[in-house]
């Protein structure tokens, strides 16, 4: 029987081992040497053998510890993840500002733009703190039940620590372009057909029924939003994004506010060239009224919100290896 020392020794190695993942996967800014980390995890590892009691779920132990599934189990979200209505260019922007500023009675607007990761987006369930179901977007209202699989990302926490009682995290699970190309390579040795982007081979990385598949994937988590919650006093886009970097989740860093739709319009142009040299696919930039309160203001249709659009970049002329037959 687990003596209160022994408790407590557990739960310090948890509270170690969490800063540490966080400070390697999340911040890229690891402060021990992977012979330290590995032996405080093997510290816990053996007081969890030891005292099988002891382990939780929320447990760093627990990453890939789910068996496989047949099949996933569909769930009701509390609040729908909308979508996005997408805009392809500047004028449509501009339409969308004026309608914005119509629906407010005002006539300026402080907006806040972050790149639209290439993913695909997930409901994150957490209740006191623990990850309890990692859920697909499935029609935006019912997703499919991933959580040992969702487990498995290391930009997911598994246990938030000063979390409200209940809380819904929602962001795109994307894979790096880097994974994308090391399992393409592999696929092909194996004789297996190669994904054909990286959003692909997330989602097929995602919907596998073997855990221990998806954990050898790489693959990664961008939060951007919240959904039911309980607890939490937020009152715009930008305070949420920092909410949530406090939380430790992983939030791109490339978002910005702006005080007129001109001032989106030039980031929009600047980030179609810069992109390509992130590690990661992106298909656009999502445009959202910062302020919450004039968010709730102009709602949502049935499927999008009135206070966000997508500017969608064009895709990228791919080069195929086409021989132009001449016809004479
Ligand atoms: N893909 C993204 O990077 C992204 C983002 N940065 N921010 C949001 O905000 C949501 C919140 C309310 C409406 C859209 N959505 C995103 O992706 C959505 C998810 C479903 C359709 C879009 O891809």
């Amino acid at each position: 029987m687990a003596t209160e020392e022994i408790r407590k020794k557990v739960q310090e190695l948890r509270k170690e081992i969490r800063h540490h993942s966080y400070l390697y996967y999340v911040k890229d800014a690891p402060e021990i040497t992977d012979y330290e980390f590995d032996h405080l995890y093997r510290q816990l590892v053996d007081l969890e053998k030891e005292y099988p009691e002891l382990v939780t779920p929320d447990s760093p132990t627990q990453r890939v510890g789910g068996k496989a599934s047949d099949d996933f189990g569909k769930v009701r979200f509390r609040k729908p993840m909308l979508s996005l209505a997408n805009a392809f260019s500047a004028d449509e922007l501009r339409d969308f500002d004026r309608r914005v500023k119509e629906g407010l009675g005002v006539n300026s607007v402080e907006y806040i733009t972050e790149l639209k990761i290439d993913g695909l987006s997930m409901n994150l369930i957490y209740e006191n703190g623990s990850l309890v179901q990692g859920l697909t977007r499935g029609d935006g209202r019912v997703g499919e039940d991933v959580t040992a699989n969702v487990k498995t990302i290391h930009t997911i926490p598994l246990y938030i620590e000063n979390a409200p009682p209940y809380m819904e995290v929602r962001g795109e699970v994307y894979m790096p372009r880097k994974s994308f190309i090391t399992l393409n390579e592999e696929r092909d040795e194996a004789g297996l057909m190669p994904f054909a982007n990286c959003r692909n081979a997330a989602a097929g990385s995602l919907r596998q029924l073997d855990p221990h598949v998806t954990a050898s994937r790489n693959l990664a988590f961008f939060a951007y939003a919240l959904g039911d919650m309980q607890g939490l006093e937020i009152h715009s886009q930008e305070e949420l994004l920092k909410q949530l970097e406090a939380f430790h989740f992983q939030v791109n860093p490339n978002y910005r506010k702006w005080d007129s739709i001109e001032g989106v319009i030039k980031g929009v142009n600047e980030w179609e060239v810069k992109r390509h040299d992130l590690g990661y696919d992106t298909d656009g930039m999502v445009i959202k009224v910062n302020d919450f309160a004039q968010q709730n203001q102009l709602g949502a249709t049935v499927k999008d919100p009135k206070w966000a659009m997508a500017y969608k970049y064009p895709p990228e002329e791919v080069e195929t290896k086409v021989e132009r037959i001449i016809v004479t």
